[in-house]
């Protein structure tokens, strides 16, 4: 038996108690009131999160990556190879709806299938290391596995719809995952965003670990390792020069030894697209040479088409759901303001005094305008279209021979 104090599964399982306790703790305060983590969910909170390099909060590796386990009547498997997927479930929820866990499964799949990727790039390094021309030939095979895979991932992706219901997503399950920075009430005292305070944290001072800026986001599957590693292998670049950009800030909230195995993919002293596109120049009389580009362009081309996939499933699960969220949130005050004008009508007729033309009613759409949809398009546009930018046009192949 491990030591719970040292083990990585016990501080993992207890990073995951943790945060869903404090998650259910902080939404199901009322809105008026300040935001302070009880002392007994804060301290070994802070102490776990330490230990472990994750933010106090709730990650993608508490709802997804420690959430999972083989059904009761699936056979023991010792490999992922012999795992069959539709044998995983998940055994910490918010709201026990079958939503919530199909949320959960659909990434827990595409991680365990991904590693088929993270094996691919693996190997593509020694091969790029190796550089001969049989690592060349070997090359052609791994990137065109690779794109079938990301292609798989992206089914996978798309099966969410199965059994997860956009507006159940949206309006049931997705409010518990809110992070500090999505905090939409003020504090009653300050009258400034609510901050969420870590009761006793001053207390001890080896518990310094919240994050330099203090940023607390939720869960997001942005924080997935897999794809930021898609990213890092085929040579795509989120980066922007004045702020981290959004890729660089979730990396904050991976395992730490994700954040390291994605440093070491971006260290390789030679990069894929540099040796496709030097091979690729070299061997230009040779079918490899164009064999090569066609398989990493294939590559890169899955990727992009599993960006696309992602815009539709961010577009139905909350770009829609919002849009209805904020005409029923407008419906509701027509309502209200009916009634209100109808109450003081009724009472002006008892007191026999006139309202001003055009009465007093408020403007139903006031402050429900922007949902964030449009920034959500724009951003998901820009890393998609990044993307495609990474693609090896021929001049490239001419101006470098
Ligand atoms: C119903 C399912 C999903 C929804 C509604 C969704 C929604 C979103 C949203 C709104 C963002 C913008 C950033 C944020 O607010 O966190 C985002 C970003 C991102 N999501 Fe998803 N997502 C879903 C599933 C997935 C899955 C399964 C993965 C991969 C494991 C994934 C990977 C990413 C990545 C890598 C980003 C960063 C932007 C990019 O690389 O294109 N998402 N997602």
């Amino acid at each position: 038996m491990n030591d719970p104090e040292t083990s990585t599964e016990h501080l993992r399982r207890a990073h995951l108690v943790l945060t869903f306790l404090m998650h259910f703790y902080v939404h199901t305060l009322p809105p008026t009131c300040s935001i302070v983590i009880p002392r007994p969910i804060s301290i070994p909170l802070l102490q776990v999160a330490k230990i472990l390099d994750l933010p106090p909060v709730i990650t993608f590796s508490d709802t997804v990556l420690y959430n999972w386990n083989l059904g009761e009547n699936s056979p023991d498997s010792d490999s992922l190879k012999s795992l069959n997927l539709s044998d995983i479930q998940c055994h910490t929820l918010f709201t026990n709806t079958r939503d919530e866990i199909a949320f959960y499964l659909c990434s827990a799949r595409i991680e365990l299938h991904g590693v088929q990727a993270l094996n691919i790039m693996r190997s593509s390094m020694d091969e790029i290391f190796v550089g001969d021309s049989l690592a060349i030939t070997r090359l052609i095979t791994y990137l065109t596995s690779l794109a079938t895979v990301i292609d798989e991932l992206k089914l996978l992706l798309l099966e969410v719809r199965k059994e997860c219901d956009p507006e159940i997503y949206y309006n049931v399950v997705r409010p518990w995952f809110r992070g500090e920075d999505s905090d939409t009430y003020l504090d009653p005292g300050s009258g400034k965003k609510r901050r969420w305070i870590f009761e006793g944290a001053g207390d001890y001072t080896d518990l310094n670990m919240l994050p330099p800026d203090r940023e607390l986001s939720g869960a997001s599957a942005g924080q997935s390792s897999l794809i930021h590693a898609l990213d890092v292998f085929l040579g795509v670049n989120h980066e922007q020069p004045n702020a981290p950009s959004f890729m660089k800030r979730m990396q904050r909230y991976m395992p730490r030894q994700h954040r390291r195995f994605l440093d070491h993919l971006g260290k390789n002293p030679r990069s894929l697209r540099e040796f496709v596109l030097s091979a690729s120049s070299r061997d230009s009389n040779d079918d490899r040479g164009l064999a090569l580009k066609d398989a990493y362009n294939k590559a890169v081309m899955s990727l992009k088409e599993f960006r696309d996939s992602h815009m539709i499933i961010a577009a139905l699960y909350i770009i829609g759901p919002a849009r209805r969220a904020a005409e029923a949130a407008a419906a509701s005050l027509v309502k209200v303001a009916a009634v209100q004008v109808e109450a003081r009508a009724e009472l002006n007729s008892l007191v026999n005094v006139q309202t001003g033309p055009g009465g007093t009613m408020p403007d139903p759409l006031n402050g429900i305008t922007g949902t964030g949809g449009t920034d959500l398009v724009q951003f998901l546009k820009g890393v998609r279209n990044r993307t495609v930018r990474n693609l090896l046009p021929d001049e490239e192949y001419v101006q470098s021979c």
